[in-house]
C-alpha cells in the first residue's frame, strides 16, 4: 500500500470546516470508523477480514492525537477485535468498539464486553432460515451466525446479485414473523434485532464525549444512519463533521452524503495518514 501519493483530497466546505476544526483543537475530536470495506478490505470469507496494517496503524497515530476513536460496525464485538487485532495496537487506549450496531461494546480503557443477551425472535428465526433458504434453492448461500442477528451471505453463490432478490422478500417476511428486521450490505441481508442502528450508537459517543468534532469513515447501507446522524448535528451548529466514504463498485450509497470519497482501505489509509501528518505538523 503506498502512503506516499500526494493526491490531494477533495473536500465539501464542511468537510474542510472540519479538517481545519480538527487542526486546531486534536483533543476535542472523536474519530469513528466502520469496519468492513473501511479498515478491512471487502474479502469473500467474513472470518478472514483481517483489518489492513495500515488503516489500523494510521487509527492508532490518530488515537495517539484525537480525543478518542471508536469502531462502528454491524460486526460482533469480540469478532472486529480479533479481526483489528485491536486489543494489541499502541495508540488505540481510548478505543471503544461498538458492535452489532450498538447493541454490543468493548472499551480499550477496561477490556471488558458488554454483550446482551439476544431476543426469543432470532433463536426461532434462526431454526426456520434453513427451510427458507432450502426452499428458494439457495441452502448453500453462507450464513454468518451473530448471537443476536443472522448474516445470510450471497458473494460466492453462483449468481450473488439474482440471490440477493431472490431472498429479500422472504426474508422481510421471516424477520417481520419475528419482530426482527432486516439490515442490507454488501450481498448480505441480516436478519436482526431491532431497536439501534448506527446513527444512535454515534450519538451515544457523542452524548459521552462531548466532542466538537466528529469523523465517521464508512462504505456500506448500515453507516447511512451514522452519517445522517452527524450530518443533523453538523447542521444545528452543535459539531463540525467530517464524513469519509470508503467507495467501491458495490455501493454508493454514501458517495452524495459523503465529504471526502477515498479509494477503499488502501484510501482511507492515506487520508488517516495526511490527518496525522497535519496533525504533527
Ligand atoms: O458494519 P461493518 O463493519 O461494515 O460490517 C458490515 C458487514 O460486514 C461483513 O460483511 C461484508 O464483509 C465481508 C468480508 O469482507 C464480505 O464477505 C461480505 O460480502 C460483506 O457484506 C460481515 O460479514 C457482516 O457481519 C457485517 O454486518
Amino acid at each position: 500500500m503506498d502512503l506516499t501519493t500526494d493526491r490531494p483530497f477533495d473536500l465539501t466546505d464542511a468537510g474542510r470546516r472540519a479538517w481545519n476544526a480538527i487542526v486546531a483543537d486534536p483533543g476535542s475530536t472523536l474519530l469513528c470508523s466502520d469496519f468492513d470495506g473501511v479498515l478491512s478490505p471487502i474479502v469473500r470469507d467474513p472470518d478472514q477480514a483481517w483489518a489492513a496494517e495500515e488503516t489500523v496503524t494510521g487509527l492508532a497515530r490518530l488515537g495517539t492525537k484525537v480525543g478518542k476513536v471508536a469502531v462502528v460496525t454491524g460486526r460482533l464485538v469480540r469478532k472486529a477485535v480479533e479481526l483489528g487485532k485491536l486489543d494489541e495496537q499502541a495508540g488505540l487506549e481510548s478505543m471503544s468498539v461498538l458492535g452489532l450496531y450498538g447493541f454490543e461494546r468493548w472499551d480499550a480503557a477496561t477490556g471488558e464486553f458488554d454483550e446482551p443477551y439476544a431476543p426469543d425472535g432470532v433463536e426461532a428465526a434462526k431454526a426456520e432460515l434453513p427451510g427458507v433458504l432450502a426452499g428458494l434453492g439457495l441452502a448453500h448461500a453462507r450464513l454468518e451466525d451473530k448471537r443476536l442477528s443472522l448474516g445470510v451471505h450471497t458473494r460466492e453463490l453462483e449468481d450473488p446479485h439474482g440471490a440477493l432478490a431472490t431472498l429479500e422478500i422472504p426474508l422481510r417476511e421471516l424477520a417481520d414473523r419475528h419482530g426482527l428486521r432486516i439490515e442490507p450490505g454488501k450481498f448480505v441481508f441480516e436478519l436482526r434485532a431491532p431497536g439501534v442502528d448506527k446513527g444512535d450508537a454515534v450519538r451515544r459517543l457523542i452524548d459521552e464525549v462531548r466532542p466538537r468534532t466528529v469523523v465517521f469513515a464508512g462504505d456500506d447501507l448500515g453507516d447511512v444512519p451514522a452519517f445522517e446522524a452527524v450530518r443533523s448535528l453538523r447542521d444545528t451548529g452543535d459539531i463540525d463533521g467530517l464524513l469519509i466514504c470508503s467507495a467501491s463498485t458495490e455501493q454508493n450509497a454514501l458517495v452524495e452524503l459523503a465529504d471526502v470519497i477515498v479509494d477503499g482501505p488502501p484510501g482511507v489509509a492515506v487520508l488517516f495518514d495526511q490527518l496525522a501528518q497535519a496533525l504533527e505538523a
